[in-house]
């Protein structure tokens, strides 16, 4: 997947991502890192198609998929989504949940998409919860219900935006696994996060968003433990004192 010049604005011509060059190459992962409002989310959300670009173009597969006259739908099916809010359904099962989009939007029948869900679950550590809803849930385990339910109509990419924020401290463990195993499994995610220890982990290419705009990008050990830009060494040195680079 790769962004070409794209440019976003908002309503009164506020530039929200100016001129953003990324790649994000097959089975790999890239974090997005940034101050608050320094457009990690918007950046996901035009990928996803959530957001129309005012310019440049956004490819996956070698398909532009920014392209007016492209399938809006055939698109958000190559790209799961996860938020910061897992966002369930609190009146439908886990199973119900996850086999929605599946059967209602991309007309899988239902045993077929079932199976792939129970499949899902089980991998994810959740075989047990299908039949139990969202509520009987820790706020871990309904945002891996949620990252199943992005992975259930089987996507080349994972946008993965703060899916951790909302988490109580001790929950945050079980879900980052979750992305590190879907990691090993091959899966080309891009993340935002605010979490530096977590992008450091799991993240082969780091971009620090400053402004809407890609002020540095390269490998974690190198945007970390080098950063060539002097604003990125002020926003991380906010991090430290923060005690956000660890975890
Ligand atoms: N729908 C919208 N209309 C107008 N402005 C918006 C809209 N969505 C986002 N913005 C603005 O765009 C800028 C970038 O916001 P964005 O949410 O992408 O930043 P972020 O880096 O993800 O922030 P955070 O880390 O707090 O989630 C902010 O100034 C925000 O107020």
């Amino acid at each position: 997947m790769r962004l070409e010049a794209v440019r976003k604005t908002f309503g009164d011509g506020r530039v929200v991502l100016a001129d953003v060059h990324l790649s994000v190459p097959e089975h790999s992962v890239t974090a997005l890192i940034g101050a608050s409002g320094s457009g990690k989310s918007t950046l996901l959300r035009c990928v996803n198609l959530l957001e129309r670009i005012d310019d440049g173009a956004v490819f996956l597969d070698g398909v532009e998929i920014t392209d007016p006259r492209v399938d809006e739908d055939a698109v958000r099916r190559r790209i799961g989504v996860v938020f910061q809010s897992y966002n369930l359904f609190p009146h439908l099962t886990v199973l119900e949940n996850v086999t929605l989009a599946p059967r209602r939007v991309h007309g899988v029948p239902r045993a077929e998409a079932e199976a792939r869900a129970l499949e899902l679950l089980e991998r994810l550590g959740l075989a047990d919860r299908a039949r139990a809803y969202p509520d009987r849930l820790s706020g871990g385990q309904q945002q891996r219900v949620a990252i199943v339910r992005a992975l259930a109509t089987g996507p080349r990419l994972l946008l993965l935006d703060e899916i951790t924020a909302a988490l109580d401290p001790e929950l945050v463990g079980e879900v980052l696994s979750v992305v590190r195993d879907l990691k090993e499994r091959g899966m080309t995610m891009l993340l935002a996060t605010h979490e530096m220890g977590f992008a450091r982990e799991v993240a082969d290419q780091v971009c620090f968003l400053d402004g809407g705009a890609v002020l540095e990008q390269g490998p974690p050990e190198r945007v970390f433990g080098a950063p060539t830009e002097e604003r990125t060494r002020r926003f991380l040195s906010r991090v430290i004192a923060s005690g956000r680079l660890a975890g």
